[in-house]
């Protein structure tokens, strides 16, 4: 029986995933703290919904998926209802594996998880890294949860703050470069619809194109950019515009904000 805590939108994407990779509604529980929100759930997936306790009594694996800042007080309700034995996955921002082995007892085998919301579409990318009592079964068994919903990848947690601004709010950045790609289109006086069309495939085929080649970006990119053409004309402006330090900028402050969460 697995558990999902705080069933917002990670929770309930991750949850769906769990679904259609073959779990059945029987073996979920999910909690949330608004009773629509509860029915909604039940409603749309089958699950049982429970109090935050219940479920922590009843599933051998507790999935944490409230904010970072409400973490402190989920650990507190549930502290007292986590019999020996369970396996507590995290996939809150900021959290380390300390802090909820700190509330729950010392003993607890716990793996902190970094994923995004592709798992909406089997493409997510996660990473895990185990707490000071998880082992390789506990390494093992979030591997098996997460997998098939797509790609997962074992890190020091020294990095998990770096992976959660990469990855974890990654595709953010390729959502905002879609959109800033649009408006480009539309200031040039395409319409909308297709200005998105054209933009949503170039983005899918790159997308591939970097999955499936094995070739570097750069490789990739020279291939479009011909001399004295029109790529370099737009690479040289965004290179004018500072694009690629403002991307290692962006980056280190996201991965900056995820050290902080956990102090609320
Ligand atoms: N949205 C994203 O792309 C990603 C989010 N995360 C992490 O996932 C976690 C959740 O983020 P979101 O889903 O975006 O937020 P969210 O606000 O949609 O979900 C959190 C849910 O937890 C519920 N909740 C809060 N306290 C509760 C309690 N004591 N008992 C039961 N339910 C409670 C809230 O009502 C809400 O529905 C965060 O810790 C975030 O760092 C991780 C990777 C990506
Ligand atoms: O923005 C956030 O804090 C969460 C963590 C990674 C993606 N979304």
């Amino acid at each position: 029986m697995i558990a999902i805590l705080g069933t917002g939108k990670m929770g309930e994407a991750l949850m769906s995933g769990l679904l259609r990779a073959g779990l059945g509604p029987s073996e979920v529980i999910a909690t949330a703290r608004r009773p629509e929100r509860a029915e909604a759930l039940r409603e749309r997936y089958g699950v049982r919904v429970a109090g935050n306790a219940e479920a922590a009594e009843e599933a051998d694996t507790l999935i944490l998926a409230v904010k970072p800042q409400d973490m402190h007080t989920l650990l507190a309700e549930i502290a007292p209802h986590v019999p020996g034995g369970r396996l507590v996955i995290s996939v809150a921002a900021g959290i380390t594996t300390a802090f909820v082995e700190a509330r729950l007892g010392e003993q607890v085998p716990v793996v902190r998880v970094m994923s995004n919301t592709p798992v909406l579409v089997d493409e997510a990318m996660s990473v895990i890294s185990a707490g000071a009592h998880a082992g390789e079964e506990h390494l093992k068994r979030t591997e098996e949860l997460l997998s098939p919903v797509g790609k997962v990848l074992r890190i020091p947690e020294s990095q998990q703050d770096a992976a959660t601004a990469l990855s974890g709010s990654g595709p953010a950045y390729f959502f905002y470069l879609v959109e800033a790609m649009v408006d480009a289109g539309i200031l040039l006086g395409m319409p909308r619809a297709a200005a998105l069309d054209m933009v949503v495939q170039s983005i899918v085929g790159a997308a591939t194109m970097l999955r499936d080649s094995g070739e570097h970006p750069v490789i990739l990119r020279e291939a479009v950019t011909s001399p004295g053409g029109t790529t370099i004309s737009a690479i040289a402006e965004l290179e004018r515009h500072r694009v690629r330090a403002a991307f290692l900028d962006a980056i280190e402050a996201a991965r900056d904000r995820s050290r902080q969460l956990a102090s609320g």
